[in-house]
């Protein structure tokens, strides 16, 4: 990005110039890499024609004139889905600094083929917010969704949910932080949780105690802490913990399936795990930032470079992460998304001299893929294939996008990377895509790097290039009852209403 935060690569003039390097009739041959899907790997091809994987396997045969690319040594994977991030997003009286071309091109380059943004609704109108969406998004490159915040409740509010599942949303996000703004109170958040279980979509939550943060920010400040210190200290893992445990059996208490958001601390995730084994339907997503960061960097004397780590829940001490880690590892944790929510130094000073207003969030979204890659797989605590199933393959099944997305099957998306995992290079805002003029992985050495990125079928990520048209993304519908969380729903219902009636003398 240049001084004045915009990106330094040109956008597609002309229509077909940029759009592609897709030949018009031959296709694509991604020749001799080793093809990984969540459930296995293998060498093979895969062959890419009109928009779709045509085939998958050895030694491919291919019409004349298909293109080529030697994957020979590369890793062959599906695109990445990051399901959680805030492009162009109003918030703490800011815009985040990346929209919905800029935040898509950096994913592009980082290897993300798909996301799901969370819109807010306008002034609590959830219709008049995917409105505002929709117009934000016309400029994108790539495959996008919506989730919808739902931050009161009413009549409206429920009649606009329906509406919105009808025209491809299927999760709706409850914040149980941020009080007097986003924050929504326990009855609203069961009023949401029972209209959604109605409606065959999927509640999410940001777990945080709303009012007691509120209260203890209001103390630390007092106590005369302003800095970005104060943003931690206001927050301990427990008040994250909590809330989580709440939201989690208010979930079990309607029987709808659940998806926390931003699992932050071993306080919450010790809540999604206990949930998971007593059998509940609990997702329970990580970011790059909770799993790869430590809080210490927000005690750095110099205020823009601890500001740059704030974000809500707070990334943690690194035993958190290190839990995190395990967890995701281990299956606790399923996803791996990315919450990039950027706002640049002069946006981040508005909180120079009270941490209750620096604007939260970090970024993530081009360097998700690789981080998780040098943090998991590199360290062995993840194999190739556990990871296309936390970056891709996983968010494809709860959002009900598979097999579209997430997996290299004939019939899917042909949004593709080719990973180098012997190619090294170092993160930097120097070079990277994203309108933010700081990055919270500065001067990361990564092992293993996306050298090719093919969404829709084209390539638009080689070299070290970009090849997008503006207006060239897809709105992509998520349709309501995915079957991996709602199969059994009844089934549950019926039994506990059975035990409830077995309990009548
Ligand atoms: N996480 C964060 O700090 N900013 C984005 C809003 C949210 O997800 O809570
Ligand atoms: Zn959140
Ligand atoms: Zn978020």
């Amino acid at each position: 990005a240049d001084e004045d935060g915009h990106c330094t690569f040109t956008e597609g003039q002309g229509k077909e110039l940029h759009l592609s390097s897709e030949p018009k009739y031959g296709g694509i041959l991604i020749q001799g890499g080793i093809v990984v899907n969540a459930d296995m790997q293998r060498q093979a091809d895969v062959y890419i024609n009109g928009g779709l994987i045509q085939a998958v396997g050895p030694d491919l045969k291919v019409p004349e004139g298909a293109r080529v690319i030697d994957a020979s040594g590369n890793f062959v994977m599906p695109g990445g889905i990051d399901p959680h991030t805030h492009l162009e997003m109003p918030f703490m009286g800011q815009e985040a600094c990346d929209d919905f071309y800029s935040g898509q091109a950096a994913a592009l380059a980082g290897g993300t083929t798909m996301h799901i943004d969370f819109a807010l609704p306008s002034n609590g109108d959830l219709a008049q917010g995917f409105l505002d969406y929709e117009k934000k998004a016309a400029k994108s490159v790539m495959d996008y969704g919506f989730h919808m915040a739902v931050t009161t409740w009413n009549d409206k509010v429920a009649q606009d949910m329906e509406d919105l599942v009808k025209k491809g949303i299927n999760s709706f996000k409850f914040f149980l932080a941020y009080k007097g703004a986003l924050m929504v109170t326990d009855e609203q958040l069961l009023q949401g949780f029972l209209r959604c279980k109605q409606l065959g979509a999927l509640p999410q939550i940001h777990g945080e105690n709303g009012d007691a943060v509120a209260l203890w920010q209001q103390k630390i400040f007092d106590d005369g802490i302003t800095g970005p210190e104060g943003h931690a200290l206001s927050r301990p893992s427990f008040l994250e913990g909590e809330a989580t445990g709440r939201a989690i059996r208010l979930a079990h208490l309607v029987n709808v399936p659940l998806y926390v958001v931003h699992v932050m601390s071993k306080d919450a995730l010790d809540e999604v795990a206990r949930a998971r084994q007593a059998g509940q339907h609990v997702i329970g997503e990580a970011v790059a930032s909770g799993l790869a960061l430590d809080e210490s960097r927000m005690w750095d004397p110099v205020f823009d470079v601890a500001a740059k780590y704030v974000m809500s829940p707070p990334i943690r001490s690194k035993d958190h992460g290190d839990a995190l880690q395990a967890a995701l590892a281990g299956g606790v944790l399923q996803i791996v998304a990315t919450d990039h929510a950027v706002f640049n130094s002069t946006q981040k000073a508005a909180g120079r001299n009270d941490f209750r207003v620096i604007p939260n969030g970090v970024n993530g979204i081009e360097e998700r893929l690789h981080v998780v890659w040098h943090t998991m797989v590199n360290t062995g605590k993840m194999s190739p294939s556990e990871f296309v199933r936390a970056t891709s393959t996983a968010s494809a099944h709860a959002f009900n996008l598979y097999p579209r997305k997430g997996v290299l099957a004939p019939g899917s998306d042909a949004d593709v990377i080719v990973l180098d995992p012997r190619a090294e290079h170092v993160i930097s805002a120097r070079t990277h895509h994203s309108r933010m003029d700081t990055n919270v992985y500065e001067g990361w050495k990564i092992q293993g790097k996306v050298e090719v990125t093919i969404s829709q079928g084209r390539v638009v990520w080689e070299n070290d290039t970009l090849h997008i048209q503006r207006g060239s993304g897809r709105f992509v519908r998520m349709e309501p009852f995915s079957p991996s969380l709602y199969e059994g729903i009844h089934k549950r219902d019926l039994l506990r209403q059975a035990e409830a009636k077995a309990h009548v003398v």
